[in-house]
């Protein structure tokens, strides 16, 4: 079976992806923050997701937690655009599902109507799920986020890999089963072990998305910039650099600077 191609007539739903996961058939994500990277992710991907990474890639922040919903949904509304066959899932900024499960469901809904989302993700276990709920029930589908969870840095303290004590994982181990309950229909797991991962996955009827989380997952998802090298202030040693994007892009700058100083830009067949 050849992916990308024929494979792309039906739009990937929540049925599509548990169907997937039943197949044992690898879920495939990552992320997009504009139009014209999503153009180029939806010719293969099974996942798009609108990352609150943005806050780190796109604005230059250090963390995520300084994003808000108007970036979210503006975002969001440049993905929308160019995704016609992949699932479009938007982060829900820290701050916005919190407070109560009404906030939680309004900001959601927000994502959906103004963004042009399908799905949202938001981080965290129990203390969520009562905000997921309130959302599933209102037909918003909601993916789950569990182990190192970006919004929660200060309280962590660093980018360590979280669960690796008995005490910790099996507190995921409950949040994992607890948003299944809740009604989410797949979960992100960020950088934890990865025996801990497969057990969850094979805990779960839904799909399992990993992040640093190693290969028994149902799926896997990266930020975009990180696979493609371009995104240079933070190498995780999960992200796999597929190509060394910044090195050229720097090159062709460097030729074009060049070229103005020198004068050899534009020439006669570029003027008029
Ligand atoms: N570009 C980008 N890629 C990401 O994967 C990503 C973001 N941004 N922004 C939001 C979060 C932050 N993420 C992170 C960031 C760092 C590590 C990390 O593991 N860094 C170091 C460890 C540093 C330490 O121990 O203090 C590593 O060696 O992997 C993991 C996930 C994942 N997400
Ligand atoms: C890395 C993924 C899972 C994410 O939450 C993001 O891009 O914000
Ligand atoms: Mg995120």
């Amino acid at each position: 079976m050849e992916y990308g191609t024929d494979e792309r007539k039906g739009k990937v739903s929540v049925r599509t992806l548990l169907k997937m996961k039943r197949k044992g058939e690898k879920i495939s994500a990552l992320t997009a923050y504009d139009a014209l990277f999503a153009s180029f992710l939806d010719e293969l991907m099974d996942i798009i997701l609108v990352g609150d990474s943005l806050g780190m890639v796109m604005a230059g922040y250090e963390t995520t937690i300084p994003v808000t919903m108007d970036q979210m949904i503006l975002h969001t509304q440049y993905v929308r655009r160019e995704v016609h066959h992949a699932m479009l899932v938007a982060d829900m900024p820290f701050m916005s599902y919190q407070i109560s499960p009404e906030e939680a469901l309004r900001n959601a809904g927000r994502l959906l109507q103004e963004g042009g989302a399908e799905a949202v993700k938001l981080e965290g276990g129990r203390s969520v799920a009562e905000a997921v709920r309130r959302c599933v029930e209102t037909g918003i589908p909601v993916m789950g986020h569990l182990g190192l969870t970006p919004q929660s840095i200060h309280a962590f303290g660093g980018w360590q890999t979280r669960a690796k004590s008995r005490d910790e994982a099996q507190r995921l181990k409950e949040d994992a089963l607890t948003l299944q309950d809740a009604g989410i229909f797949s979960l992100v797991l960020e950088k934890v072990p990865a025996a801990l991962a497969e057990e969850v996955t094979q805990s779960l009827d839904i799909p399992t998305i990993g992040i640093g989380a190693g290969p028994k997952t149902d799926g896997q998802i990266l930020v975009t910039q990180d696979l493609l090298g371009m995104y240079e202030k933070m190498k995780p040693r999960f992200v796999r650099k597929y190509t060394e994007l910044a090195g050229i892009i720097r090159e062709a700058l460097k030729q074009y600077h060049q070229d103005v100083k020198s004068g050899a830009f534009p020439s006669e067949e570029e003027s008029f």
